[in-house]
């Protein structure tokens, strides 16, 4: 039996690639939201839940904040500010860079119209010298002076991660837990099988044929051995794209099919049988429609 009595939620937001996913799962302590070396990763807002001591915290990781160029970046955008509105504190996380940029700007524009506490968290620490720090945080000082903390963290070492939380425990409300004990996401198990796909296609893939790139699953089910089928349809935007995508002979897609499959497994705690399908949808980024056929849509 849990003993919560109090709840914080906090949106996570920043650029593409700064660590939003790595670090959201660093502190849930398992692996909710799929993380990339390439931009852009995260499309969905993600609810990641920690559960320590009296209190429940609730992180939003969110997608990056960039210039959209297509509806579904339009849709990822929308994503993140409405996700700044109704939280109890928001977590910005920045590159160890001594500048701060435009969708930095924009962010802390966007916090200080809602008058949210805002944490700063300088992330990849473990990639530069502590000397280093000094002039990143002079120059977020410098563009801000509000911000209630500043931390510096690696998502990857841990380092940094027990300071945030503390100062975390700050933001946080008396109330009734809002997931229940075990519960880490609020992502449904069909939809985490297909975010989990869709992180090997981008490991896998290059330049732009995985952003093309979205995942269907068509079947979800257990048998009563309680093994569990999936089958999934991979939709690209061009034929050349699918020929890449299924590769010589198949290669590329049982690769890609074997690793999605290994983490599902991991996911579930039992054995998975995986199908995959490759099929074009020319342009689908472009057309709203297909953006939220594929569950980009607002709620
Ligand atoms: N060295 C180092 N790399 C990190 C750290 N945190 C994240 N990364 C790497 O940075 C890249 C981006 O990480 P993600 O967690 O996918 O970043 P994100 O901000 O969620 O990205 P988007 O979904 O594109 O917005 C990955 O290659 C991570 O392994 C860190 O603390 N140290």
């Amino acid at each position: 039996m849990s003993n919560i009595k109090n709840v914080a939620m906090i949106t996570v937001c920043g650029r593409p690639n700064v660590g939003k996913s790595s670090l959201t799962n660093a502190l849930v302590g398992e692996k909710v939201a799929i993380v990339s070396n390439k931009a852009q990763t995260t499309r969905n807002r993600i609810y990641g839940v920690v559960n320590r001591e009296d209190t429940q915290y609730i992180l939003l990781d969110t997608p990056g904040l960039h210039k959209p160029k297509s509806a579904l970046g339009d849709y990822m955008v929308k994503v993140v500010t409405s996700s700044l509105s109704d939280v109890d504190c928001a977590l910005l996380l920045v590159e160890p860079i001594p500048h701060v940029g435009g969708p930095e700007q924009a962010l802390i524009d966007r916090i200080r119209e809602e008058k949210l506490p805002c944490i700063l968290c300088v992330n990849k620490i473990d990639t530069v010298e502590p000397a280093e720090l000094l002039p990143v945080i002079a120059a977020y000082n410098e563009a801000w002076d509000g911000f209630d903390a500043i931390i510096p963290i690696s998502a990857h070492t841990g380092s940094g991660l027990d300071d945030l939380m503390k100062e975390l425990r700050k933001y946080a409300q008396e109330g009734p837990q809002l997931f229940p004990d075990g519960m880490t996401t609020d992502q449904p198990e069909r939809q985490v099988m297909g975010e989990i796909l869709r992180e090997k296609l981008l490991l896998c893939l290059d330049k732009e044929i995985p952003h093309g790139t979205a995942v269907e699953i068509t079947k979800f089910s257990e048998r009563d051995s309680g093994v569990i089928d999936v089958d999934a349809t991979i939709y690209c935007e061009k034929a050349s794209h699918k020929g890449i995508i299924i590769g010589k002979q198949g290669a590329m897609l049982k690769k890609i099919s074997s690793l999605a499959r290994q983490d599902m497994e991991k996911f579930m705690g039992t054995k998975v049988y995986l199908e995959t399908w490759v099929k074009v949808k020319e342009n689908w980024r472009d057309n709203v429609n297909y953006v939220r056929s594929f569950g980009y849509r607002d709620e």
